[in-house]
């Protein structure tokens, strides 16, 4: 470096002296001076610095502080490399733009000069090309894949972000955030602003100390820079104002644009450059994961470890400034991937009792499997405390309203202690950070009903409240834009997620004007703890996940931590059985008929005793009315109940009834039930009562339950229903309901407006218990018949085995 400085030095105080005498020369002769060589012997002097010099600079192209940017024209067609300082050293200003062709050269030379000599990761580059539109990037196009080229604005919006980018390099520099450099190429700025040009002159006065070099065309005011003049077909260099090269406001010698390189160069430099910077930023999955468990303390925050970036490695925080995460990306961007690294990465560094998981799929595929036990690998993460696969909307509102009594349970005890935030209720009491991940949210919120207002509402308290009790949200769509209930509260719900997060194709989780998820590609993250303000990036590599490292992790937190139990499963596409219940679950005079869609899947059904009304109308047509009611006899009849049954339908399966009545005899047997019998009759829309029997019928369900007898029936119509037990005159005799499908507008003449909006679906039903539920129904998945369950396989990925059955 310094023989270079000194024969720059010597070859231009020979210039100097070269020019002077040439003017003088000219001043006497005309032009004629410039073609005749004058002064052999300076020739010879200049031949030999010239030699010197070319030879310096060949061993200087390695220095990032330098950067070729032409070449000094001497006598006899000579030329020698013009070095300028570059880096840290100084900024490169010209004075024409890239529109003209040597200048797109120099902006390509400069770009890739900077990213080879500087260690993979050490270097970002911002691009502004407003005049030619990125052309002048384009042959670059493999550093952008590689998200070294980060950005190129090519209107004067994206401009002002690109700017945006170098001035929070700079402040993250000057706070000691960040230690890489980034090089801002404005290639060309067309009309822009006053304004902007004036934040990137500040940008140049700050940044050669703070992390940015500038290369300004066609900005010839640039501070801190050397400059090249076009002047016709050459150049002229004003001197760079740290180490001028020689006396005068100019470098005596003319200079020539750098030569055009050829675009084979281009692009395999360019593409060696990227699969460098590729290389160097992958983590894989093992990165992320240590070697064994670890326990950290979960008291000030949870972090995680996702990915890296240009400035080094990426870890991400739940606390009090990042309290909530919302995250978004097209299908197939990664976000299933994404969310697996970070709640693997959790498990791995936070023990169970430190760390809870709350895992909510809402989508069709399986997104949480991993953390369950399936019948191929019995082993699960302990962390995971509830999980719904394919959820209903109506399990995602029991996990939140647990959530938010789980806080106000932890207001109590920190009450108790006196203190207000989660770090000083863990100095008292070991309650876990909970971090509750909802996969596509937007179908908990979708529409105007009751589901969706709790949901907003339960979602805005813990939104609100979880960062002072250790309670964290995350939420994941495909689709950020079309959730009417979210945006109905914008402001107090998204506010409150500064992370934003997004994945390849996201759109709306970041600011409007933040275009950063446009320029990713699969395998990239945009991290933003901002809200999503444009120049907040972060723009990570996250790596696959690994099938091996998850397994050997899940067995490691096995063994370490034996006692947890298996989370409470949820499976939203699977049907239910009677033979999976518990022994605890079957009661005597219980007549189970599901399981209840909540947070712990008991099993749902009605007792039968003697109150008056405690009878039960299966009502619908859909045939699992039917198994229901075959569930509930042969739970009835395992505790000791007798029960007659009679089929109308001829498809029942009548095999736990002590007694069968033929269809035909039914009406004549109804007035002479014994004592502690239950009826259970299938199909009754299809028996024909006349006036007797109809009478017989409402006596045994007036007076029935005072003296053991109960009448189980299915209705598969529900006029039928309302006409046999005389309309609303009887609606206090058959307290129970299991309403399958039939219209929430059919049945809230007779069950009440607060049914209004049940929306019948297949394998679910509404467990209507007059007595028990003074508000609206319970929501069940009801007991089919084992065999139906071949029949009705769910969606699983491919050369998995079939989950686990479902824990109660
Ligand atoms: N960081 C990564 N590196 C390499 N491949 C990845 C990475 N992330 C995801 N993939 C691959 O991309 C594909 C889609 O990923 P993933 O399932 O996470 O997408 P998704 O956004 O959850 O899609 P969907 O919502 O449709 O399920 C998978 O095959 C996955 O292996």
């Amino acid at each position: 470096m310094p023989g270079f400085q000194t024969a720059l030095a010597n070859a231009a105080a020979g210039g100097d002296a070269a020019a002077a005498r040439l003017a003088a020369a000219a001043h006497r002769l005309g032009d004629g001076a410039f073609q005749t060589p004058v002064d052999p012997e300076l020739l010879a002097a200049e031949r030999q610095i010239g030699e010197a010099a070319a030879a310096s600079a060949a061993q200087l192209r390695t220095d990032p502080e330098l950067l070729q940017a032409g070449r000094v024209i001497l006598h006899e067609g000579r030329t020698v490399p013009l070095m300028v300082p570059f880096g840290r050293r100084g900024h490169l200003a010209t004075s024409a733009d890239a529109r003209v062709e040597g200048v797109a050269t120099l902006v390509r030379t400069a770009i890739l000069h900077a990213v080879a000599t500087r260690e993979p990761g050490g270097l970002r580059v911002v691009g502004i090309d407003l005049a030619t539109l990125g052309a002048s990037f384009a042959p670059l196009r493999p550093l952008a894949d590689a998200g070294v080229i980060e950005a190129v604005a090519t209107d004067s919006r994206t401009a002002a972000d690109a700017v945006a980018m170098a001035e929070t390099q700079v402040s993250e520099h000057i706070a000691g955030r960040r230690s890489d450099r980034l090089l801002l190429v404005v290639a060309s700025l067309g009309e822009a602003p006053r304004a902007l040009v004036e934040r990137i002159d500040a940008v140049a006065r700050s940044g050669l100390a703070h992390g940015v070099t500038v290369l300004g065309c066609g900005l010839a005011q640039l501070p801190q820079a050397a400059v090249m003049h076009a002047v016709g077909d050459h150049v002229e260099l004003a001197h760079p104002p740290a180490a001028p090269f020689g006396r005068g406001e100019r470098l005596a010698a003319p200079v020539a644009w750098p030569q055009p390189l050829e675009a084979s160069f281009v692009s395999g430099e360019a593409l060696r450059l990227a699969e460098r910077a590729k290389a160097a930023a992958t983590l894989t999955f093992s990165d992320l994961i240590p070697a064994a468990p670890e326990s950290g303390d979960p008291a000030k925050g949870l972090e995680v470890l996702v990915g890296r970036d240009a400035a080094g490695e990426v870890r991400l925080r739940f606390d009090d400034a990042t309290p909530h995460w919302l995250v978004g990306g097209r299908t197939g961007g990664g976000k299933t991937v994404f969310l697996l690294d970070v709640l693997y990465g959790l498990a791995s560094r936070y023990a169970p009792t430190d760390m809870a998981l709350f895992l909510l799929d809402f989508k069709e595929g399986v997104s949480f499997t991993e953390f369950i036990p399936t019948e191929r690998d019995q082993s699960f993460i302990p962390h995971a405390r509830a999980v719904g696969v394919e959820s209903d909307r109506e399990y995602g509102l029991a996990v939140l309203s647990t959530l938010n009594e789980e806080m106000t349970r932890r207001s109590t005890v920190m009450k108790r202690y006196g203190v207000a935030s989660f770090s000083g209720l863990r100095a008292h009491e070991s309650y876990p950070r909970i971090v509750c991940v909802a996969d596509e949210f937007q179908v908990l919120l979708a529409g105007n009903d009751r589901v969706a207002s709790e949901a907003v509402a339960l979602l805005e308290n813990l939104a609100r409240k979880g960062r002072s009790y250790g309670v964290h949200l995350v939420l994941a769509s495909q689709t950020i834009s079309g959730i009417e209930a979210l945006w109905a509260k914008k402001d107090s719900i998204f506010g409150q997620f500064p992370m934003r997060i997004a994945l390849p194709g996201a759109r709306t989780v970041l600011e409007h004007n933040n275009d950063a998820a446009t320029r990713i590609s699969l395998g990239q993250v945009v991290v933003n703890p901002e809200g999503g303000t444009a120049g907040a990036d972060r723009i990570a590599r996250f790596p696959d996940t690994d099938p091996e490292v998850m397994h050997r992790l899940r067995e490691q937190l096995g063994a370490a931590h034996a006692g947890v139990g298996a989370p409470r499963v949820f499976y939203g596409y699977r049907p239910v059985h009677l033979d999976e219940t518990l022994p605890g679950e079957r009661k005597p005079g219980r007549a189970l008929l599901g399981r209840e869609v909540s947070l712990r899947l008991d099993a749902a059904g009605v007792d039968l005793d003697n109150r008056p009304g405690r009878h039960l109308a299966v009502l619908g047509s859909d045939p699992v009315g039917g198994e229901a009611l075959e569930a509930a006899v042969e739970a009835l009849a395992g505790n000791g109940s007798r029960i007659w049954a009679a089929d109308f339908t001829g498809t029942a399966d009548t095999g736990a009834a002590a007694e069968r009545i033929a269809p035909e005899t039914f009406t004549a047997r109804l007035a002479a039930i014994p004592d502690g019998t239950v009826l259970a009759a299938w199909g009754l829309d299809a028996a024909a009562f006349d006036a007797k029997a109809q009478k017989a019928l409402r006596d045994l369900l007036r007076t029935g339950p005072a003296r053991g007898v109960h009448l189980l029936g299915w209705w598969r119509n529900f006029r039928r229903f309302t006409d046999d037990i005389g309309g609303s005159a009887g609606r206090e005799d058959v307290a129970c309901a299991l309403v399958l499908n039939l219209p929430g507008g059919e049945i809230m003449g007779h069950f009440g407006t607060q049914f209004q909006h049940w929306h019948p679906r297949a394998g679910r039903a509404l467990l209507i218990d007059r007595h028990a539920d003074t508000g609206g129904g319970r929501l069940i998945v009801p007991f089919s018949r084992p065999e139906s369950h071949e029949a009705a396989p769910g969606p699983q990925r491919s050369g998995e085995a079939a989950p686990e059955r479902m824990r109660p």
